[in-house]
C-alpha cells in the first residue's frame, strides 16, 4: 500500500477507517516549515491562533525579541490565586538532510504501519499537539480544575533559547503566569518504559587557543602551536575515554550521569609550508549536576597549563545552574505526576537529560520542571534522519496527558500558597 500523503481518509495500518482528527492535526502542524535557519514562525502563529479559537482559550503573544514571539494559551482554573501549571513546547525544528529521508521531511507521510514521518514528529511537535488535544477532550467533557493551565509555545529552543525561553523567563509576562510546576520535552524510549528527566547536564562549549612559534614548514621549529594542540587534545580525550569507561562499567549509569567530551572543531594554519602562529580546538562538554563546576574548571586550567606555555581558553556556552527537580514522594507535584502514571501502569525511568532543553531556564528560575515526551516503544530519533512517531504511540500520549493534566491542575493548595 502506498504511504498516505494527504491524511484525509487513511487509518494507520492501511484500514479504510477515517483518520483520527488528532492525527490529522499533528500532520498539519508537521507540514509547517518552522525549520532553522529561517523558521516560518508566522505559520505557527496562524496555526495557534486557530487552535485558540477552537479551544475557546484566550491567546497572548509576547514578542521577546524582534520577530520572536512566545504564544500563551490560558485555561483559567477555578482558584486562579493558586500557582499554575505550565505546559511548554517549542515551535522550531532542526534542519534535515533531505537526501537521507525516505519521504519529504515536511510532508508528514504516514506509512502502512501507521508511522508518521516528519521533522519534529518526536522533537517536539507531537507533544504540542498532545497537550492541545488532551485539553480539547477535557474541555469537551466539561472538566474544570482548581489550578490555571498555561500552554506556552516558544521559538528558538533549537538554537540555544537565547531569543526564546531564556529571555521570556525574565519577562514580566512570564512572572504574571505565576507558575508552580512545568512540563517540557523529554526523549523517546525504545522499551516499555517512559523516561522522565528531572535535571540536565550543563553544556560547556570551550575553545582552547594554542599560540606557538611560526617558521618554515621544512624545519624543526621549537615550541609549535601544533605540539601544544596535540597535548591539549590528548588530555581532553584521555578524560573522555575515562568517562566512557565509567559509563560502560556501571549498569546503573546513563549518559546523563557522566561527563562527555567531544572535540568538535579545529582551526589554524594559512599555508602548507608555514608553521602556524596559533591553532585552536573546540570541545563540546556536558557536565552532570553532581559535578563540582569550580573544580572542573580548575581541571581545564591545569590541562591547558600542562600542555604548554600561553595556552588560553574561552567559553562559547557555560551553563552553571545545577538545579534539579524533586522526584521524592513527599513532593506534591511529583506525587501527582507519578501517581497518575502509576494508575496507567506506566513504568518510569528517572534520568538526567543528556543535552540541553528550555527546562534549564525554568529550573534556573527556581521552578520545578519535568522533561517528558510520552513515547515508549519508540527509537530515539530527535535530530536524526527519518524521525517518526507511530500513530498509536501518539494517540496513547494524548490519553496520558488527559490523566496527567487533571492530576497536576488539582494538586492541593501548598503550604506556601495558604
Ligand atoms: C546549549 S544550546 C543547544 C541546545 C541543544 N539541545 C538539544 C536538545 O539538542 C543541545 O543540547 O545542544
Ligand atoms: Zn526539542
Ligand atoms: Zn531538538
Amino acid at each position: 500500500m502506498l504511504p498516505d500523503q494527504d491524511g484525509q481518509n487513511t487509518g494507520g495500518g492501511g484500514g479504510a477507517a477515517s483518520e483520527d482528527p488528532s492525527v490529522s492535526l499533528l500532520r498539519e502542524y508537521l507540514r509547517l516549515k518552522t525549520v532553522h535557519p529561517e523558521p516560518d514562525y508566522d505559520a505557527a502563529l496562524g496555526f495557534l491562533g486557530r487552535i485558540s479559537e477552537e479551544l475557546g482559550l484566550p491567546m497572548k503573544k509576547v514578542e521577546v525579541c524582534s520577530g520572536k514571539v512566545v504564544t500563551i494559551l490560558t485555561w483559567t482554573g477555578t482558584n486562579p490565586a493558586l500557582k499554575s501549571v505550565l505546559l511548554n513546547s517549542h515551535t522550531d525544528v532542526v534542519p534535515v538532510y533531505q537526501e537521507h529521508w525516505k519521504y519529504d521531511a515536511f510532508a508528514a507521510v504516514k506509512d502502512a504501519e501507521g508511522n508518521i514521518y516528519g521533522r519534529g514528529s518526536q522533537d517536539m511537535k507531537s507533544v504540542t499537539i498532545q497537550y492541545i488535544e488532551a485539553i480539547r477532550r477535557l474541555k469537551a467533557a466539561g472538566k474544570t480544575f482548581p489550578r490555571t493551565l498555561h500552554l506556552t509555545f516558544v521559538p528558538d529552543e533549537e538554537v540555544g533559547g537565547e531569543k526564546g525561553m531564556e529571555t521570556f523567563i525574565k519577562h514580566p509576562e512570564f512572572h504574571k503566569l505565576n507558575v508552580g510546576f512545568a512540563l517540557d520535552e523529554g526523549l523517546a524510549n525504545p522499551t516499555e518504559a517512559f523516561t522522565v528527566f528531572y535535571g540536565e547536564r550543563n553544556p560547556w562549549w570551550v575553545i582552547v587557543r594554542c599560540p606557538g612559534s611560526p617558521g618554515h614548514g621544512s624545519r624543526f621549529v621549537e615550541n609549535t602551536a601544533a605540539e601544544k594542540l596535540r597535548r591539549v587534545i590528548n588530555l581532553f580525550l584521555d578524560f573522555r575515554e575515562r568517562e566512557r569507561q565509567r559509563l560502560n562499567t556501571s549498569e546503573c549509569f546513563t549518559l546523563g550521569d557522566v561527563t562527555t567530551v567531544n572535540m568538535t572543531m579545529v582551526k589554524g594554519g594559512v599555508a602548507y609550508n608555514v608553521v602556524p602562529a596559533e591553532m585552536d580546538v573546540s570541545f563540546d562538554i556536558r557536565i552532570p549536576p553532581t559535578v563540582n563546576l569550580q573544580e572542573f574548571e580548575e581541571q581545564i586550567k591545569a590541562w591547558c597549563k600542562q600542555a604548554g606555555d600561553d595556552i588560553t581558553y574561552d567559553f562559547a556556552q557555560k551553563g552553571m545552574n545545577q538545579n534539579t527537580t524533586s522526584t521524592e514522594d513527599s513532593d506534591p507535584w511529583w506525587r501527582a505526576f507519578s501517581t497518575a502514571c502509576k494508575s496507567m501502569n506506566m513504568t518510569l525511568k528517572k534520568e538526567i537529560f543528556p543535552a540541553a532543553t528550555d527546562s534549564r531556564f525554568i529550573r534556573a528560575a527556581g521552578l520545578p520542571a519535568i522533561g517528558f515526551s510520552p513515547m515508549n516503544h519508540t527509537p530515539i530519533l530527535l535530530h536524526d534522519h527519518n524521525e517518526f512517531i507511530s500513530e498509536s504511540v501518539f494517540l496513547k500520549g494524548i490519553h496520558i496527558y488527559e490523566m496527567l493534566i487533571p492530576a497536576l491542575a488539582s494538586v492541593p493548595t501548598l503550604a506556601t500558597e495558604a
